[in-house]
């Protein structure tokens, strides 16, 4: 279990995290979500002892990374895009990391293979494109086998394909009981992924729940309007549906949780007359927008229907 508990890095002036406390639990795979400048790197620095905190503390098991007997075996972690060195083979670099972590020529050619490298395990890494090397960085991080897995924006630079390799991957882990925390900058990017997710922004935790709590704050509703109000109330009564009156300051109600078809159905049934009927969407990605303060003008998705 990774835990962060009243975490705080101050570089100058800048709070890059401002007294983060958040768990990360074994079994499932956490997105660790703000954007840009948000302070996610910074915290896993921290994390994995590459930065000192200003205050508070960032653990797995219990143990400062520091503390921790043979971290390579315990944590795998890639920050960042791994810097390579461009005239070494794959198999080459997995080679440097090997006698770190205590394991075999046998295991790098294993764990090529797991990451879809071994036809390019004796080619050299300058020619290898942004996703070949990210499938590298992650090589190297689970060449120890280790229990608890850290990736910086491991779907950068990945093609669709690529993504879903590794939602599989990662999911695999997960289910094998390891923690496996992965950051982004777009949840929509990892939405498929994760079952839990950590979001900040400026520093700050802004949310941290299951993806699915998460999804419950996504809303869906239907704005319509009729200049008969009783008739359409009760074509909606008659549907059990539960609607408020609208706050667009348009004459008319929301009805909450149906489409528009079946609103318009339902008024057409009833021979009430409409004079709206407009689908209302919030989605998931614009619940993230605006928890992380960055939801511009268009943050409501509408669809007009025709009435
Ligand atoms: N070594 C440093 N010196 C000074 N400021 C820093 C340093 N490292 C990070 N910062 C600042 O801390 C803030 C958080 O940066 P951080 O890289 O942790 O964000 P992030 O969430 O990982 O962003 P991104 O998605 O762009 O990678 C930013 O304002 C950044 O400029």
């Amino acid at each position: 279990m990774i835990s962060v508990d009243h975490l705080t890095k101050t570089f100058g002036t800048v709070r890059a995290v401002d007294d983060l406390s958040f768990t990360v639990r074994p079994g499932v795979v956490t997105g660790f979500l703000g954007p840009n400048g948000a302070g996610k790197t910074t915290t896993l620095r921290m994390l994995l002892g590459l930065v000192a905190p200003t205050s508070g503390s960032a653990t797995i098991d219990g143990r400062a990374y520091a503390d921790i007997a043979q971290p390579g075996r315990v944590v795998g972690a890639a920050l960042e895009a791994a810097s390579f060195h461009p005239g070494r083979t794959a198999l080459d670099h997995l080679r440097v990391f090997a006698p770190q972590v205590g394991v075999t020529d046998q295991r790098c050619r294993e764990i090529l293979d797991m990451v879809g490298l071994s036809e390019a395990a004796k080619r050299r890494v300058g020619g290898f494109s942004l996703g070949m090397r990210q499938r590298l960085a992650l090589a190297t991080t689970l060449l120890g086998d280790p229990q608890v897995l850290v990736l910086d924006e491991p779907a950068n630079g990945l093609d669709p394909g690529g993504i879903r390799w590794l939602r599989e991957l990662l999911r695999y882990f997960a289910g094998q009981g390891r923690t496996v925390l992965v950051s982004s900058h777009v949840l929509s990017e990892v939405q498929q992924t994760v079952d839990d997710v950590v979001i900040i922004a400026g520093g700050r935790l802004v949310h941290a729940s299951p993806l699915a709590d998460l999804a419950a704050m996504a809303t869906r509703h239907v704005e319509v309007a009729s200049p008969d109000e009783s008739a359409l109330r009760a074509a909606l009564d008659g549907r059990g549906w539960a609607y408020a009156p609208s706050r667009d300051g348009v004459r008319g109600f929301e009805v909450e949780g149906v489409t528009a078809a079946e609103v318009g159905a339902a008024a057409f049934a009833a021979g009430v007359e409409l004079h709206a009927l407009t689908q209302q969407v919030v989605e998931l990605e614009d619940v993230f927008l605006s928890l992380t303060g960055q939801a511009a003008g268009g943050a409501v998705e509408t669809t007009e229907v025709a009435a």
